[in-house]
């Protein structure tokens, strides 16, 4: 098989596109002859996709992953620039980097996404996808049960031969044949056995692996206004996916195959013992009747015990990501309250499940005697009335054995199991119900420039359960313009700022770029075009380097510092002995408010987008930073460039040649900056804060 067989599969992990099993078409290596450069062209042509893209000049940050070829190494996925020269590769032997020379051609591919074309996929989809994927390994693992569960007949043959031929005989060369008959094949069985678990354990990695990616993907690409507002729960949700991997990995999943067997071991108990059989036949649909019943019984507690389980997680998170507010203010007692009530709608839910699970291990051991007792009953009146031999009666009691016993010890585990890793495909569902940012039906136009005026047109936007936040008629922001917009605490603002953004999606109206509409550009595009710096900037586990450089590409720390110096960030790097390297822990922790929004300040710089959005970028900021960071935008934008701010101070109007009021989610006041201030001032006495900043408060 050519790499790129298995590069393309990696690839579609790494942009969260689901591929059908069968994308190529059955084309291998041998048919198509994939190796050379000329390779993709043929798969695409084979597989029905849109003719790869060969891209001239150096690949942009932003066009990543591509894939890319090279004489020396053939195919590859190329992930992301390393530094200014050297690209970072991976292939399927793992991770490396490669200069950037003039014999590679990246390649651009469109891979059909059947998760984003057709309707919502189903979570328990995904998984068999990806199971099906692998049918090679699968019938491997099929045949070894066939085989293993053949030789394990081998046992009760044996006590039959013994009972039958040698103790009535004294016949002990038989027993020494037989004997070391039944070990080799016990032995066979037990190698069997552990490479079937072995192949099954690697596999369920592959898959996991390659579920589990899907979702973080999809996590990921969830629209802003469209998550839920419990981040830990969404967390726990989609943790579920750990309860579905552990079922696939458990043991308990050899008894779905085994069960099939148990009508072979059905027919061989009906050829050995005769009526006999009617025992096992009775027994075992009766076992299946109950175990489908104990299911039913838990399904409600089980789906009850996982959504309070996953509200339990959230208030978890919440609690510890918000401790510094939770002991300033006393809170402890209160989120202690609502963990202890939560413990208890867990405990309320699991213990019936326990319960169950408890009564079902003993009716099925009862059951599993009361077969036994009557087997060896029956098989009594059939070996006195000379039907049966005793060598047959015993060898039906172990293969009886054999069709009952995993039932009792796993069939109870595994209907929890399962009943738990079915309410987790059911919150996994959730979350691919969940709208994306590039939404399925929607054209995904990637034009080169986005040129022309921002415009939003009839503009309507509500966060979930509430009533208009934002109604906007028309705002039309023109390229090159300085345009600040105020009003009071919670006049929508920052929503109006992630609105023009493209971060939210109206629910009606339209916001419009160049005449386009921003929904159906594709957001990376839409990215590279308008930086945005949330109120909030977070920053992520890394270093701080990862953060100043998150999406974008390395150009290298000559110019990471120029572009420090020119926000006044220099100062703070150079003041630890780390730099660049300084360790950011989880959440950002490890910098100040104004560092942090000065990490993102700077990035933003680096990034170089042509229009800026900024929400209160220098609220943490000291006067001498914010005017030093302000003059480095000023600079950087020019005439061409385009800023958006949203602000409480009144000084940086002096920014902008354009203000914009909002009151109530409403644009009450658009005109220069001089007018605005002259109409706002005799209606709003500006509040000067201890730093000698005026704020404005909201018009009516
Ligand atoms: N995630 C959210 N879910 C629900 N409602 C929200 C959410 N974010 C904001 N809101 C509501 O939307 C309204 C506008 O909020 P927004 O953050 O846009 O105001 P703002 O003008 O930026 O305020 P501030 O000056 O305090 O930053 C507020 O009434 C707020 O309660």
């Amino acid at each position: 098989m050519s790499g790129l067989i298995h590069l393309i599969p990696m690839l579609a992990r790494q942009r969260g596109i689901d591929l059908d099993p069968d994308w190529h078409g059955g084309l291998g290596d041998e048919e198509g002859g994939l190796d050379g450069r000329d390779g993709l062209r043929r798969l695409a042509t084979h597989a029905r996709w849109p003719a790869p893209r060969a891209l001239t000049g150096r690949p942009k940050a932003e066009a990543f992953p591509l894939l890319v070829y090279t004489t020396a190494l053939g195919w590859a996925i190329a992930e992301q620039w390393e530094n200014a020269d050297e690209i970072r590769i991976a292939t399927e032997r793992g991770s490396a980097t490669m200069g950037w020379d003039d014999d590679a051609t990246f390649f651009a591919v469109e891979l059909p996404d059947p998760v984003r074309r057709g309707a919502t996929p189903r979570a328990v989809d995904i998984f068999w996808r990806a199971i099906l994927s692998r049918k090679g390994v699968l019938g491997s693992a099929a045949l070894a049960t066939v085989v293993a569960n053949i030789i394990a007949l081998a046992t009760s043959l044996y006590s039959m031969q013994v009972y039958d031929r040698v103790i009535p005989r004294g016949n002990f060369a038989t027993l020494w044949v037989l004997t070391v008959g039944v070990v080799v094949a016990l032995a066979i069985d037990f190698a069997l056995r552990s490479v079937r678990a072995l192949m099954i354990e690697r596999e369920a990695a592959l898959i996991d692996t390659e579920v589990s990616e899907f979702f973080f993907a999809r996590s990921q690409a969830v629209r802003l206004d469209a998550r839920p507002p419990g981040v830990g729960t969404m967390a726990s949700q989609l943790r579920g996916l750990e309860q579905v991997r552990a079922l696939m990995s458990s043991g308990s999943l050899f008894l779905v195959a085994d069960l099939p067997f148990a009508l072979l071991f059905l027919l061989v108990i009906a050829a050995i013992g005769g009526a006999i059989v009617i025992v096992p036949l009775v027994a075992f649909p009766i076992a299946l009747l109950l175990g489908w019943l104990f299911a039913w019984a838990i399904k409600n507690d089980t789906d009850k015990a996982q959504v309070s389980g996953n509200r339990k997680n959230g208030l978890l998170v919440e609690s510890l990501d918000s401790a510094e507010t939770v002991k300033a203010n006393r809170g402890q007692w209160q989120m202690l309250g609502r963990w202890n009530r939560l413990m208890d709608e867990v405990h309320h839910y699991e213990d019936p499940v326990k319960r169950w699970s408890s009564m079902a291990g003993t009716i099925f051991s009862s059951m599993q005697q009361i077969a036994y007792v009557a087997i060896i009953a029956f098989g009594a009146v059939e070996v006195a009335a000379g039907n049966l031999t005793m060598g047959g009666l015993i060898a039906c009691a172990i293969i009886a054995g054999r069709v009952n016993g995993p039932l009792v010890t796993m069939l109870p585990g595994f209907i929890v199991q399962w009943g738990y890793a079915r309410s987790s495909l059911q919150a996994l569902d959730g979350v691919l119900a969940l709208p994306m940012d590039d939404a399925a039906g929607t054209i995904s136009l990637r034009p080169e420039r986005l040129n022309g005026p921002l415009r939003l047109e009839g503009v309507k936007f509500a966060y979930p359960g509430t009533r208009d936040t934002i109604d906007v008629p028309r705002l039309e922001i023109r390229d090159g313009e300085k345009l600040a917009i105020i009003g009071g605490v919670g006049s929508g603002k920052s929503t109006l700022l992630r609105l023009i953004a493209g971060l939210y999606a109206p629910q009606d109206g339209r916001v419009l770029i160049g005449g386009l509409d921003m929904g159906q550009i594709a957001t990376d595009v839409v990215r590279r075009h308008i930086g945005y710096l949330p109120q909030d900037f977070r920053l992520v586990n890394g270093t701080l380097r990862d953060n100043l450089l998150l999406g974008l590409s390395n150009p290298g720390d000559d110019r990471v510092m120029e572009v420090a110096r020119q926000s006044g960030f220099a100062r703070m790097v150079a003041a630890h002995p780390r730099g660049l390297d300084l360790p950011i822990s989880e959440g950002g922790r490890g910098l100040s408010g104004g560092q942090r929004a000065l990490t993102g300040l700077t990035r933003m710089l680096l990034a170089g987008p042509p229009m800026m959005l900024l929400d209160e970028p220098s609220a943490n900021l000291d006067q001498a930073t914010e005017s030093a960071v302000f003059e480095a935008i000023k600079e950087q934008l020019g005439e061409r460039g385009t800023m958006v701010l949203v602000t409480h101070k009144l000084q940086l109007l002096a920014l902008v040649d354009r203000v914009v009021v909002m009151a109530g989610g409403r644009i009450v006041l658009d005109g220069t900056t001089s007018d605005v201030i002259a109409r706002l001032a005799p209606q709003a006495p500006a509040q000067v804060e201890g730093d000698g900043a005026p704020q404005l408060t909201e018009q009516g």
